[in-house]
């Protein structure tokens, strides 16, 4: 045989001529530990290629909308659905961003009580609204976009106070009746020198001072972000829907003036990263004491043993009638901001306290930059199940809603299976937190009309939901007149089922003028994200939704 003959893998693994016994074995061993390794690099490669496979065939969603819209609370009712394992394991992490929620919320309050025992009054000067590069143009001089087929927007220059009497605390009873024998006077919601507060109040805020250091070593602890200078709410021209509100609001060029005086909001660059910085149930650390509440075994961090100390005092803080006076006159209404647990003190102050479902969902953490989830939603019974391998693996994308970060969402249009659209309807009175001069409502009808007519999203499945309804029921029953920020609104039924319904009317409306040959389809959920069994059956159809329209582009029906 000439060597032109030999096979050259056979001339190659061929054993050496003249092997000892003890040679060949140790030969067959060592190639035994090689195909080992080579079956090994082999499974890698077959699983890599399978995950990309996957990935190629992955349901991409893209959640949209302005900031405080409730996109991650969307993200979180997909991931306690459809992420079971990895959200309950993530659980008891939250409690470190939930007690910060609570603690915000608290010196909200002692903010304003200072305010009030200062005699400072009630609207300070403003602001000027901030000079951003947008990615996404929005009108500067308070118009709104001929273009755009959504209605225009007033801004009235004056506000009445709400008409929601406060609840009184049989708690703080005593402190309350001392308060209001010594300074409450007639006029109490608006005259200059009237002092509602007392030196009880005085020994609350000196009792509850030591949050403020909490406060701090809970923001370190979860990383939060040092630019973060976002002030706590939008601004709202009646009420204060998320904690402030500028009483002699119109747009800038008419004398805006914006309040400053609300808190920084937390953010994180990564969820998982601050989580994990965040998890110290059970963990005790440097500061630890002995639970001198409970079993008296717990070693409690720090933070959650000063909170534990406080909860009393915060209660009575919040119960209190004179406390309560002093936000309605200045207009702050904390019950309808953004992680709000005020209600929920003798719960999340307790040492042992452990996060449900239902916090979490409602804990506020604003998102920056852009964050991906991984979510299996074939789910055994569903219609579309059994159509194709295709479709159960979702990738899903949060991103951050506020102007300056709008630019990032670019890059995330391509092959893009979907989007779910938030726009809260709650806050056609309130204004951008970010440019004060923009009603919230008119930008969520400016960026529902980029994304409509965007063609890279030419193909994608848009999903609107019309967020925060709880809300604006709860709105509208206090007495706010929509046509009063929306005249097109005219004099129908000052009710949200009207409102929803005319709202979704203006959206449809820009679907269809901005939409590609052959027309669109969209999908219109009236939602409140917060309700986590509703939003499951909304998701649920959705989710459907989603598929279907994933396996039709795809051919597979
Ligand atoms: N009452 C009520 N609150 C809601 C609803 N949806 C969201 N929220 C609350 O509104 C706040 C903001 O929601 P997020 O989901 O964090 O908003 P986002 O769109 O992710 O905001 P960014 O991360 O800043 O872009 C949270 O405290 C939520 O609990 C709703 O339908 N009803
Ligand atoms: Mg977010």
């Amino acid at each position: 045989m000439g060597a032109t003959d030999v096979d050259p893998f056979e001339y190659l693994t061929r054993p050496p001529p003249n092997e000892t016994p003890e040679e060949r074995t140790i030969r067959e061993r060592k190639e035994v530990e090689a195909k080992k390794v080579s079956d090994q690099i082999d499974e890698e490669i077959r699983k890599e290629r399978a995950v990309m496979k996957k990935q190629q065939n992955a349901v991409r969603v893209l959640l949209l909308g302005q900031s405080e819209s409730g996109k991650s609370t969307t993200l979180k009712n997909f991931r306690m659905r459809y992420a079971r394992e990895e959200w309950q394991a993530e659980l008891a992490s939250w409690r470190t961003v939930i007690q910060l929620n609570l603690i915000r919320s608290v010196l909200s309050i002692l903010d304003a009580v200072q305010s009030e025992l200062d005699n400072d009054p009630a609207e300070p000067p403003g602001t000027p609204g901030a000079d951003e590069t947008e990615f996404l143009h929005t009108p500067t001089d308070g118009s709104t976009s001929p273009a755009l087929a959504s209605p225009a927007f007033n801004h009235p220059s004056s506000s009445k106070p709400g008409q929601r009497r406060p609840s009184v605390s049989s708690i703080h009873r005593q402190l309350q009746s001392k308060a209001s024998s010594s300074s409450l006077r007639k006029d109490a919601l608006g005259g200059k020198e009237s002092s509602l507060l007392g030196g009880q109040h005085q020994l609350l805020k000196l009792r509850l001072a030591p949050l403020r250091r909490v406060e701090t070593d809970l923001r370190r602890q979860l990383g939060a972000s040092a630019d973060d200078e976002v002030v706590d709410g939008a601004a709202s021209d009646e009420y204060g829907a998320l904690g402030q509100v500028d009483a002699g609001s119109s747009v800038r060029s008419t004398g805006l003036r914006r309040r400053t005086t609300a808190r920084k909001e937390v953010s994180v660059r990564r969820l998982k990263d601050a989580l994990s910085g965040g998890d110290r149930a059970g963990k005790s650390k440097g500061h630890s004491r002995t639970n001198s509440e409970g079993s008296g075994d717990d070693a409690v961090d720090e933070a959650t043993d000063v909170i534990a100390k406080c909860k009393d005092d915060i209660k009575a803080l919040w119960m209190d009638e004179a406390v309560r006076l002093v936000l309605k006159k200045r207009k702050i209404r904390l019950e309808d901001s953004a992680g709000f647990f005020l209600d929920d003190v003798d719960r999340i102050a307790a040492r042992e306290y452990v996060p449900s479902d239902d916090d979490v969902v409602r804990a506020r953490l604003r998102t920056l930059g852009v964050q991906e989830y991984r979510i299996t939603v074939d789910q055994p019974g569903s219609v579309l199940s059994g159509l194709g391998a295709t479709g159960s693996e979702w990738l899903l994308y949060d991103v951050g809603g506020s102007r300056t970060m709008r630019h990032a969402w670019i890059p995330y249009f391509e092959n893009i299976t979907a989007i779910i659209f938030l726009a809260p309807v709650s806050c056609f009175d309130e204004r951008l937190l970010e440019d004060s001069r923009i009603n919230r409502l008119e930008d969520s009808f400016l960026l529902w009309r980029h994304v409509c007519s965007s063609k890279l999203l030419q193909k994608t499945s848009l999903i609107l939901f019309m967020n925060k309804c709880d809300l604006l029921k709860r709105k509208l029953k206090m007495g706010v007149k929509v046509n009063k920020y929306l005249p097109s609104y005219a004099d129908r039924p000052n009710e949200a089922g009207h409102v929803v319904k005319y709202l979704k009317e203006k959206f449809r409306d820009i679907v269809k003028a901005n939409a590609p040959e052959g027309g669109r389809v969209a999908y219109y959920y009236a939602t409140s994200v917060t309700d986590t069994k509703t939003t499951y059956t909304t998701l649920k159809a959705v989710k459907d939704i989603i598929l279907r329209d994933h396996l039709k582009n795809a051919d597979f029906v």
